[in-house]
């Protein structure tokens, strides 16, 4: 076990997650600003909401990309790169007027958000046993979503009370403070430098003494390099020099447990991030008929329930390894079932439905974490970031493709604008999420039952 400098993993584990939640108040930042923002620039609707498109396009286009950068240029680079990319996003959103600039603005916003989550997810399994992962991870996504929460109102009231301005740059000066204890703490594993450790050349005593921390058992199914075969790189060689992203994508996506994990991930987040990015509060006022304070009560409550769900996910998922995909199928069930009784209901959904709704949908934020930990435990470390990164993928297409699809069924139906919105129309434009839940479930069947066999005939054990 670990011993010597038991403190460290924490504070590096402490910074990597202060990043993340930075990494998240900038992803939210004009969640809250939406009138604000037209102000300033003098947009329409239409173009504010391409504001949010194009970081999330960004964001999801680049997991792959970062994720082969990780594996080559380490966790920390990565996620001080991330972290400096947003700072300049967020220096060019407070001075620039220009609508163009802007969105330069949420590029560079959304880059460095790509960089940053799966640069922490990286970084665990070299600090943390097997056993404390999956907690550890639940609690790494759950103060990320504490960052959407103090997005919102905060940044909200400091716009409100010191401008436009004022508030882009004290998001900058948070991702600023980040960077600094960033560069003195973050470390990829035991052993290694920090970043200006390894600019000088000079390792500090803080990093020599942690050499013994590292991981005293590898964290993957892999417990030895598995046999010579056509679907595994040997486990023990850092990096294949040499391979190039075809033949790498080729490789990873010949291991039927990565390809679990992408469908974990593809399917049980986006009927939530559709709620809480787009589709909820228009659902909740112009469908419902619910009034706003009525509607952010709901939106909260969903952001509760998702930490709760993080607080239980986690140790259930570490004590029952084999059963957290059965754990994660019956979560998305609940989920398909809430929804169908939302969509199908005949009238005016009660209050109590759309309390059960949004206490229900949220556990597919925390299911989708158990997502990382069947890529961890199936994906060979030399892979591990592009692994993450094509994991990560999955939530965020069908996130996107679903908050599209509703919009366009909305503007189909003659309800596209606050003044035309029904709840008829919404129950409709909601059911295109059912063909999303049901190729998910009937992916992950597929790549469960040959995950299964696949363990079965390289005689490997979950861990
Ligand atoms: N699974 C989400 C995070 C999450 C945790 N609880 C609710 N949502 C995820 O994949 N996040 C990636 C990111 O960049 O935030």
């Amino acid at each position: 076990m670990r011993n010597g400098r038991p403190l460290l993993p924490w504070v590096v584990w402490g910074v990597a997650v202060l990043a993340y939640a930075a990494a998240v108040v900038n992803r939210s930042s004009l969640a809250a600003l939406g009138p604000a923002t037209q102000e300033h620039f003098g947009i329409d609707a239409t173009t504010l909401s391409m504001f949010a498109m194009i970081q999330l396009i960004v964001y999801a286009g680049l997991q792959i990309p970062v994720g082969l950068l990780l594996d080559r240029f380490g966790a920390s680079s990565m996620l001080l790169t991330g972290t400096l990319l947003m700072v300049v996003g967020q220096v060019v959103m407070a001075t620039v007027s220009d609508v163009w600039l802007a969105i330069l603005a949420r590029v560079l916003v959304g880059a460095g958000d790509a960089c940053t989550f799966i640069s922490v997810m990286r970084m665990l399994p070299e600090w943390f046993s097997v056993r404390q992962l999956p907690v550890i991870s639940q609690f790494t996504g759950l103060i990320g979503q504490a960052g959407q929460l103090v997005s919102i109102t905060p940044l909200a009231l400091a716009v409100a009370s010191f401008g436009w301005a004022s508030g882009f740059l004290g998001v900058a000066g948070v991702g600023v403070l980040v960077l600094i204890l960033g560069c003195l703490v973050l470390r990829d594993r035991p052993g290694a430098g920090t970043v200006i450790e390894r600019m000088t050349g000079r390792l500090g005593r803080i990093s020599r003494t942690a050499r013994p921390l590292g991981a005293d058992e590898p964290t993957g199914a892999f417990t030895v390099p598995p046999p010579a075969t056509e679907m595994m790189p040997v486990v023990t060689a850092p990096r294949i020099p040499g391979l190039g992203f075809w033949a790498r994508a080729r490789r990873l996506l010949s291991i039927p447990g990565t390809r679990l994990a992408y469908w974990m991930h593809f399917t049980s987040p986006f009927a939530l991030n559709a709620f809480v990015l787009l589709w909820g509060t228009p659902f909740l006022t112009g469908g419902v008929g619910l009034d706003r304070a009525q509607a952010a009560g709901l939106l909260n409550l969903v952001i509760l329930s998702s930490m709760g769900a993080a607080l239980l996910l986690g140790p259930l998922s570490s004590r029952f390894v084999e059963r957290r995909v059965p754990m994660y199928v019956v979560i998305v069930f609940a989920i398909v079932a809430v929804w169908l009784t939302v969509i199908f209901w005949p009238g005016t959904p009660p209050m109590w439905l759309l309390v059960v709704l949004v206490v229900v949908m949220p556990l597919g934020g925390p299911a989708s974490m158990v997502a990382f930990e069947v890529s961890r435990s199936h994906t060979p470390r030399s892979f591990s970031g592009f692994g993450t990164g094509l994991v990560n993928t999955g939530g965020f297409t069908s996130s996107l493709i679903v908050i599209v699809l509703i919009g366009l069924v909305l503007d189909a139906l003659g309800a596209g604008s606050p003044e035309d919105y029904s709840l008829h129309a919404f129950q409709i434009a909601f059911t295109v999420q059912i063909p999303f839940w049901l190729l998910g479930l009937t992916m992950i069947f597929v790549e469960q039952h040959r995950t299964k066999r696949w363990m079965r005939e390289h005689g490997r054990r979950l861990r």
